[in-house]
């Protein structure tokens, strides 16, 4: 490898060469980029030689852990064997079969087909693509809107960011693009009515998709997409009444319904995929992530068997990328999957640590007097900072309380997510009892320092 530089000198030629996502750079490259040099476990070291508790798996998606041998040795191997081959013209490889075979026995029965993709993003583009295609193959070209969720979050190509409800992401760009609507998020906290129960709230959120169908014109409408949980929007997990009621409104009026779990896929929510916790059945699903813990760059679509078979039957599907199906990220993704199966991780979640966390991170929080909503499944949680618990009102954006408390736990060598004024968590999916005691004793002070801030600032 080549001999290590000086952190530096790593900050200079970054701030020289390289522009970095969803980044202010100016701000950055005055203040330099920390360089991570290596991860094991739950752990990152960086250039300093600081340890750092990743209490977010990377980007939500280093589910096994880092610093797994065996994935590096099937890479290197598949490498040596077939860097590199193709799946357009009538070619496919072993790896690529694996994967798919083991794909179908990890996802519920009904879901026996998938199209690949190189990210999330990706992904969502190709669900877009590929649900007008089934109405057209069906004889309903008309229906090809899209409806999904203001702050649900689908990537960052034009389709993805446009199916997205980020709001400042449409703005850069002139997005969205035609044939995309949104409707609320499931988010008690911020549209829940005083006294509704959640039951209650779940159900009428569910009803603004019907309302917006009907404002739309079923005819019109191609699919919902949502994300189970949704992740980068900050960890908002709706009542259970939420997704069956969606459902009901899906097949009412005759509407794909998509779940995009990129996030909440492969472990993360103690059941193999989101939809499966929340007890619905999308028509098909977006996977990337956890797909391959990250160590690669994979992702792709799970199409139920219905809409698989309307495609299948329906001609030419002129959609795809070079590296669709690629052979070594697929190698990697399947000795993943396997590993996430076969060494009872998933399983452990729901048995074991996913419990635990959420008892212990409910005991951690519960009782700080400018945090609420303390919540969480399987081994993704969140909290939000408020001014007043009992009246629900919210600082102001430009407090920045969720960067403030970020910062404090990054000093802390503690990696959580700032998602607004919501603090998120989704560690890798190994994190041992001992680990999440660990890290939420430093969390748990970093949120004292927080709320000392605040007052010293005045903001509450
Ligand atoms: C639900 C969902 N769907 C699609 C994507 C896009 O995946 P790619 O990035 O691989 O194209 C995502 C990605 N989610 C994501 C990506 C980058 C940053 C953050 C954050 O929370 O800061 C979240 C996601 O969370």
């Amino acid at each position: 490898s080549t001999t290590a530089r000086s952190t530096n000198e790593y900050r200079e030629l970054d701030a020289a060469h390289h522009l970095h996502p969803f980044s202010d750079m100016g701000s950055l490259n005055r203040q330099g980029s920390r360089v991570i040099v290596k991860g094991d476990g739950i752990y990152l070291w960086d250039s300093e030689g600081n340890k750092i508790t990743d209490g977010m798996a990377g980007l939500w998606c280093v589910n096994i852990g880092y610093g797994r041998k065996d994935l590096a040795e099937v890479a290197r191997q598949q490498m040596e064997d077939l860097a590199y081959y193709n799946t357009f013209f009538k070619t496919t490889h072993p790896r690529v079969v694996e994967l798919s075979t083991l794909l179908a026995e990890v996802t519920q029965p009904g879901y026996q087909h998938v199209f690949y993709t190189n990210s999330g993003s990706e992904s969502v583009d190709t669900v877009i693509r590929m649900v007008r295609q089934y109405w057209s193959i069906k004889g309903k070209p008309g229906k090809k809107t899209l409806i999904s969720r203001w702050n649900g979050y689908h990537g960052s190509t034009i389709g993805g960011a446009s199916l997205g409800g980020m709001t400042y992401m449409h703005e850069q760009g002139d997005l969205p693009i035609p044939g995309i609507a949104h409707i609320g998020q499931p988010w008690y906290l911020k549209e829940g009515r005083d006294g509704e129960s959640e039951a209650d709230f779940g159900l009428r959120a569910a009803s603004w998709l019907e309302e917006k169908i009907l404002e739309i014109g079923a005819d019109k409408v191609a699919a919902f997409v949502g994300e189970p949980i949704l992740g980068a929007g900050g960890v908002i997990i709706p009542p259970a009444s939420y997704w069956p009621e969606i459902e009901r409104i899906c097949n009412k009026y005759d509407i794909l319904l998509v779940a995009d779990e990129v996030i909440c896929g492969f472990g993360r929510t103690g059941d193999w995929f989101g939809h499966e916790h929340f007890g619905f059945r999308p028509h098909l699903f977006t996977i990337a992530k956890g797909l391959s813990s990250g160590y690669l760059p994979i992702g792709g679509v799970i199409i139920g068997d219905e809409v698989a078979r309307t495609l299948i039957e329906g001609g030419d599907f002129n959609h795809g990328f070079t590296y669709s199906g690629h052979p070594v990220s697929a190698a990697v993704a399947h000795a993943n999957v396997r590993a996430l199966r076969d060494e009872g991780i998933v399983e452990q979640v729901k048995k074991d640590t996913g419990p635990y966390m959420q008892k212990r991170w409910r005991e951690a929080f519960g009782g700080f007097e400018h945090v609420t909503d303390v919540r969480g499944v399987g081994l993704i949680q969140a909290f939000t900072w408020v001014k007043n618990k009992a009246t629900r009102e919210m600082f102001a954006g430009s407090d920045d309380v969720g960067t403030l408390c970020r910062d404090i736990f990054f000093k802390h060598n503690l990696i959580m997510r700032a998602c607004g004024d919501s603090m998120v968590s989704a560690p890798p999916l190994i994190i041992t009892r001992t680990e999440i005691d660990a890290m939420l004793s430093t969390a748990v002070e970093c949120v004292e320092q927080t709320e000392k801030l605040l007052q010293e600032r005045g903001l509450v």
